[in-house]
């Protein structure tokens, strides 16, 4: 039998879980100390988040008040400024083994060996693919590059790791590249293809850099040095999911577990990188799951310092396993989004920056995030394939006007900035177009001229 079956009982989507969202906590004392700006406990974070466990459901009533305390600690730790970044998005490959229930992006690694026919709809793209990719987003003005991938057989950190791993060793999960259509080549390369196309490389989650020493003695530290050698310059914590094992069991059991994944991100801020934090929920969790993940993530901050923003990722159910197989019906409401955020913003004392991703709530809740705690608005991506896979509706890329227009529109201050936030620019509201400034070849023309020209708003429009 395997996790998801042990760990359910009879009725579907109803965990057995040992964590449960119960508190000796009032709900009005743990609001007490959110406006009074103390530290906060999980009980007061367990209150906060269900609105309290004293009744039923979200009380909309308590549910102001706790969006209230969090819009204020954000105008109080921030201001008025909402951020956003010009980047792109490349994802190196689809290929991928490992199996996660909520993953649609994947393709098994399988489909795209030589000899099998070439009919799947996954990808794999050279060093060389990468370089044009991303070089040709930074001529229209890119500051960034996100790229996060598929766990690939074919990778390795460098040649060496490649040598190092034995293909007749399941445990290695490895075939070496002559196996494929395409070879990925090795992390390092990928990530200097993409640094010497002059973009600030955002890449490597804590999965990744797992991949990247698998079968070898290296550790974390070795890893993420040699790939800051190659021009990686920051991390983005993805792969966290819920950090709690019994919830990564159900619906994630072949990633890495929580300890190696806050391992993996202390060797990443131990080497110097600054990296971002991310939570995706509302599939098989609970309340109190979500809060023990925001204590991981602040104990993580209170020993590092190096987190710039968090990144509430909710759960795009539609395509994924998960739906499929009748564990979740849903992902999480408008009202849990909005406590999510909200709560983040006030547990998460040490970490300034909260993002309300467009990509996965739209223009309109997107917004509304905005005024619960959070003040980043995500960044342009250009194109995007893991919450489209998974039947996101939100559009692939939002225009710096997009940007202006939405975020005036809130009466808020829109602000371009760098990955980790050190350099700003506030837009010129008397513009009359608007385009990136901060990337290495950004001049202020649009993103994508034809665009902004005719005034059309294809994907920003899609959904609101
Ligand atoms: C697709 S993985 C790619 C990188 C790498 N394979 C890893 O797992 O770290 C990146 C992240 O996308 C997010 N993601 C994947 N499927 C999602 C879904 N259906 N809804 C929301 N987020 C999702 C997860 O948080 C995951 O860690
Ligand atoms: N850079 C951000 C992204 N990029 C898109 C992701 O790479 C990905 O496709 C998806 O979000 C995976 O869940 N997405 C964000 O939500 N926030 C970012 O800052
Ligand atoms: N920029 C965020 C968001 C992100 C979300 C999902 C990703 O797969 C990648 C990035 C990060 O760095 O973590
Ligand atoms: S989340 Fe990452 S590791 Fe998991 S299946 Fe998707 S691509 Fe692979």
């Amino acid at each position: 039998m395997g996790a998801l079956e042990s760990n359910m009982s009879d009725a579907a989507g109803e965990f057995d879980f040992d964590v449960v969202p119960e508190t000796d906590q009032s709900f009005e004392n743990a609001l007490a100390n959110a406006r009074d700006g103390r530290r906060l406990s999980v009980a007061d974070g367990i209150e906060l988040i269900t609105t309290g466990t004293d009744t039923e459901g979200i009380d909309p009533r308590r549910k102001e008040l706790v969006l209230e305390a969090a819009d204020r600690r954000r105008a109080e730790v921030v201001g008025e400024e909402v951020t956003f970044v010009a980047n792109v998005n490349n994802n190196v490959t689809t290929a991928c083994n490992t199996g996660c229930l909520f993953c649609n992006f994947k393709d098994t690694a399988h489909n795209f060996e030589a000899d099998e026919p070439d009919d799947h709809a996954g990808f794999t793209k050279t060093p060389e693919e990468s370089h044009e990719v991303v070089k040709d987003a930074v001529e229209r003005g890119v500051y960034e590059v996100t790229s996060v991938s598929g766990l690939h057989p074919a990778f390795g950190l460098n040649d060496d790791h490649r040598e190092a791993l034995d293909p007749e060793n399941p445990e290695h999960n490895y075939k070496p590249p002559e196996r494929y259509t395409t070879d990925p080549h090795t992390y390092v390369e990928q990530i200097a293809a993409m640094s010497d196309a002059g973009a600030h490389v955002h890449s490597m989650t804590p999965e990744e850099a797992h991949h990247a020493q698998r079968g070898v003695e290296w550790d974390y530290r070795h890893v993420y040095s040699e790939l800051a050698d190659a021009g990686l310059d920051t991390v983005p914590g993805t792969a966290a999911e819920i950090l709690v094992d019994e919830v990564r069991e159900v619906i994630c059991p072949g990633k890495i577990d929580t300890g190696e994944w806050v391992a993996a991100m202390e060797a990443a801020a131990d080497v110097g990188l600054p990296m971002t934090s991310t939570m995706m929920y509302g599939h098989v969790e609970n309340e109190a799951h979500r809060v023990r993940h925001l204590d991981v993530i602040r104990d993580l901050q209170d020993r590092t310092g190096n987190i710039t923003e968090f990144v509430p990722l909710s759960f795009v159910h539609q395509e994924t396993p998960l739906y499929d197989r009748g564990v979740v019906e849903t992902g999480a409401s408008d009202a849990e989004d909005e406590l999510l955020v909200a709560v983040a913003r006030l547990y998460l004392d040490n970490v300034e920056h909260i993002q309300s991703s467009w990509v996965k709530f739209g223009n309109a809740k997107g917004l509304k995030l905005l005024n619960c705690g959070a003040d980043d608005f995500m960044g342009t991506i250009l194109s995007e394939e893991i919450t489209k896979r998974a039947g996101g509706q939100h559009g692939e890329f939002r225009s710096v006007a997009d940007y202006a227009d939405m975020i005036s529109a809130i009466g808020r201050t829109p602000v371009e900035r760098s990955t980790d936030y050190t350099e700003r620019r506030i837009l010129d509201p008397d513009a009359d177009k608007h385009g990136p400034k901060l990337g290495p070849q950004a001049d202020g023309t649009p993103l994508v001229p034809d665009r902004d020209a005719d005034g059309s708003r294809g994907a920003a429009s899609a959904d609101d």
